[in-house]
């Protein structure tokens, strides 16, 4: 593998001090951070390590299976009194879970394809914009007759949120045949990731697809309703590598309590007995569990400063693929992923644009 000159001047630069910056490295080099991005993501795809043991390798791909939104987020300047009109701010970005995964992937050097659906519209025009200028293989997006999903959120002033409306439109015409049509992609892929608000029929031809393909398949059950809805599809001789609910998205998906650990252990193991091998359970600022072949982990959520936990569970879900795929062992990706939802929680984007950044200088001690 040859490296570029100025790729050599880089790996050097973070030889010698494992947590600079990309904005450090620009200055060094009479260059631009977006320039030195650039050389970053390619060195990760020529396998040099930028991270603490994260090797990014142009073998690897992974292809989301997914929503497309267009979020619209108002922020109440006081708290919100409903029925009333609320001063505040709002700020439209590209969102969906599976959207949201596949950019972050992409951000952090993962070669992605996205599968998805969006309108014949200016909103589609703009998410398909944003996702692919983040580095996505956009060609599977298809054009659908409805309009391109939106997901309108209104925030507190401290960043929680009070109340959305999500209208999956285009999203919820995504069909087998769509997905079909990229069985290739699915079957090189090293990695399949689901996302829940698939049309259950959808869903299921894709599970079918994904685990007939020798890679692993990763599927977010996005909520309660559709958790329920995607109990049945679970089934051992469809062999899925890692479910990741909260507690009651675990409750949906096995139709047992999970109050308490105890009770979410056991829940796991249904889980395992349906041939999922992890069972990823988020507990929010409470961190996570992990149950695995190497029993239950308890993982940790990263304190941080909350401005908009909008999207913290998708670079979560992104930024633990991504290690898997480098090799990590499931608890430190877990680790890792906990690590991306707290820079995420700490901005007002959905997906930070310098997580890439972020992540490498934030797990190189
Ligand atoms: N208030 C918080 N403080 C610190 N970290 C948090 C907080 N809320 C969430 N997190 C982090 O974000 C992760 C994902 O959040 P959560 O468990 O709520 O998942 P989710 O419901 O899937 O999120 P999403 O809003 O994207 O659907 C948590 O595991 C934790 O690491
Ligand atoms: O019903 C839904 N609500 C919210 C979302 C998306 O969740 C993302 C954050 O995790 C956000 O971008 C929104 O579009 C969705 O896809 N469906």
């Amino acid at each position: 593998m040859s490296l570029t000159d100025r790729e050599r001047e880089i790996v050097a630069l973070l030889r010698r001090d494992p947590l600079i910056g990309s904005e450090a490295i620009a200055q060094e080099l009479g260059t631009t951070r977006a320039a030195v991005n650039v050389h970053l993501s390619n060195l990760g795809k020529k396998g040099v390590i930028l991270g603490r043991g994260y090797v990014l390798s142009e073998q690897q791909s992974v292809v989301v299976v997914g929503g497309v939104n267009m979020d619209v987020k108002a922020r109440s300047r006081r708290a919100v009194v409903s029925g009333t009109s609320n001063p505040g701010t709002s700020a439209m970005s590209a969102g969906g879970v599976g959207r949201n995964i596949a950019e972050n992937l992409a951000r952090l050097g993962t070669r992605t394809h996205l599968v998805a659906a969006i309108g014949a519209d200016g909103l589609g025009d703009q998410v398909l914009a944003a996702t692919s200028a983040a580095g996505v293989h956009v060609e599977h997006v298809r054009r659908s007759a409805r309009a391109t999903g939106t997901y309108t959120a209104v925030l507190d002033a401290n960043g929680e949120l009070v109340v959305a409306v999500s209208d999956m439109a285009a999203t919820d015409e995504l069909d087998p045949d769509h997905v079909n049509a990229a069985r290739d992609l699915v079957a090189a892929a090293s990695l399949v990731v689901l996302d829940g608000n698939l049309a259950t029929a959808t869903l299921d031809f894709a599970l079918d697809l994904a685990t007939r393909a020798a890679g692993r398949v990763v599927l977010e059950p996005v909520s309660v309703p559709k958790a329920a809805l995607l109990a049945p599809l679970l089934d051992a001789d469809r062999p899925i590598f890692a479910v990741t609910p909260n507690r009651d998205e675990l409750a949906a998906l096995t139709g047992l309590p999970t109050r308490t650990d105890l009770q979410v252990e056991k829940a796991a193991r249904a889980l395992h007995d349906r041939g999922v091998e992890l069972v990823w359970v988020r507990l929010g600022s409470g961190g996570s569990l992990l149950s695995g072949p190497a029993g239950l982990v308890t993982l940790d959520a990263v304190p941080t400063e909350v401005v908009d936990v909008t999207g913290a569970g998708d670079a979560m879900l992104a930024a633990f693929c991504h290690a898997l795929l480098d090799g990590a062992e499931p608890a430190a990706a877990a680790a890792y992923g906990h690590a991306a939802a707290a820079l995420t929680i700490a901005s007002p984007h959905t997906v930070r644009p310098d997580l890439t950044d972020r992540l490498v200088r934030s797990t190189t001690a």
